[in-house]
């Protein structure tokens, strides 16, 4: 017998990349369960599934960032700073990016790249670890959500968040729609897409002095004029990210989607004061925020 639940929840992680850098990104998991049925003719409970699988696929992955670990580019040590915490360096075609977290806000995947097998192999060994004996298959389905229009990746953290969004790399996969003079503009949403492509996203009051980031021996070697650093303490750890300026976008507020809504309205209407503009921000699938100015 099989069983299944489609949308069983979305993962909004990113990834450190070798050629993208660190990309946002959020895929729909479906579950399919084979297997005997139970004593109450279940092969599982709809609400283990719902709520078992997802916490153990949450636990997992979501909200973090993903390392391929035999990727050469990738490089994870101990943090000399602060217990729990790890530094990780990542080489890229874009620029390096370092980076000093709690632990539990990496995800190392035992591969040369993150790719959607690569993150279902993972997550498939865990499940299945955790299912009844009658549960004898698992197929895990990850996707994209299907965008017709432009979209943008985006990485972030933000640290006013007493969940995992506290994480300072975390990141989605995320459509826009704008309306200059309530007709929607496709140019516009193509610019902030180009834009964003790959960004990560910081808040000016996030801005740290290079003297006092914590990074790793060899980050601290390789620094250049090029990168700008962001810190914080949030309630699981304390938070560093060293950017390279080609791949920043800072704003002048926190980056929940009201906000990044807001801030591209006003950039809009910066421009052109005498158009209205409606800003519709996603934040990975089927949420987000709407500014008008
Ligand atoms: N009103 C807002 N709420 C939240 C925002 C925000 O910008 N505005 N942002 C976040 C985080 O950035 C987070 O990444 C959003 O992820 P989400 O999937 O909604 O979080 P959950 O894990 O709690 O939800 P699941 O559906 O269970 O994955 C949080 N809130």
């Amino acid at each position: 017998m099989q069983l299944f639940v489609d949308d069983l929840t979305v993962i909004d992680f990113s990834y450190a990349c070798p050629n993208r850098g660190i990309v946002g990104e959020s895929w729909i998991v479906d579950v399919l369960l084979k297997g005997d049925l139970n004593e109450q003719s279940m092969v599982l409970d709809f609400g283990v599934v719902k709520k078992q699988i997802k916490a153990i696929i949450d636990a997992a992955v979501d909200h973090k960032l993903l390392l391929p670990i035999l990727c050469e580019s990738v490089t994870a040590t101990t943090s000399k700073h602060r217990d729990g915490h790890e530094y990780i360096d990542i080489t890229s075609k874009v620029g390096n990016y370092f980076l000093h977290s709690p632990s539990c806000a990496f995800a190392h995947i035992n591969d040369k790249k993150i790719t959607i097998k690569s993150v279902t192999e993972h997550l498939t060994n865990i499940i299945f670890a955790e299912l009844p004996k009658n549960v004898q298959g698992l197929v895990l389905k990850l996707r994209a959500e299907v965008i017709p229009s432009d979209f943008y990746h985006y990485t972030h953290g933000l640290k006013l968040h007493d969940g995992n969004c506290q994480r300072i790399a975390h990141g989605h996969r995320s459509k826009i729609k704008l309306y200059e003079n309530d007709k929607r503009s496709e140019t516009l949403e193509h610019f902030w897409c180009q834009r964003w492509e790959d960004i990560y996203i910081a808040s000016e009051s996030d801005r740290v002095a290079k003297e006092s980031i914590e990074l790793s021996p060899n980050a601290m070697q390789s620094l250049t004029d090029n990168h700008q650093y962001f810190a914080y303490h949030a309630p699981q750890g304390r938070f560093d990210i060293a950017v390279p300026s080609n791949k920043l976008e800072v704003v002048d507020c926190d980056s929940t989607v009201e906000l990044l809504a807001d801030y591209i309205a006003r950039q809009l209407k910066k421009a052109k004061p005498e158009n209205s503009y409606q800003v519709v921000a996603y934040e990975g699938v089927a949420k987000g925020a709407i500014a008008n100015v």
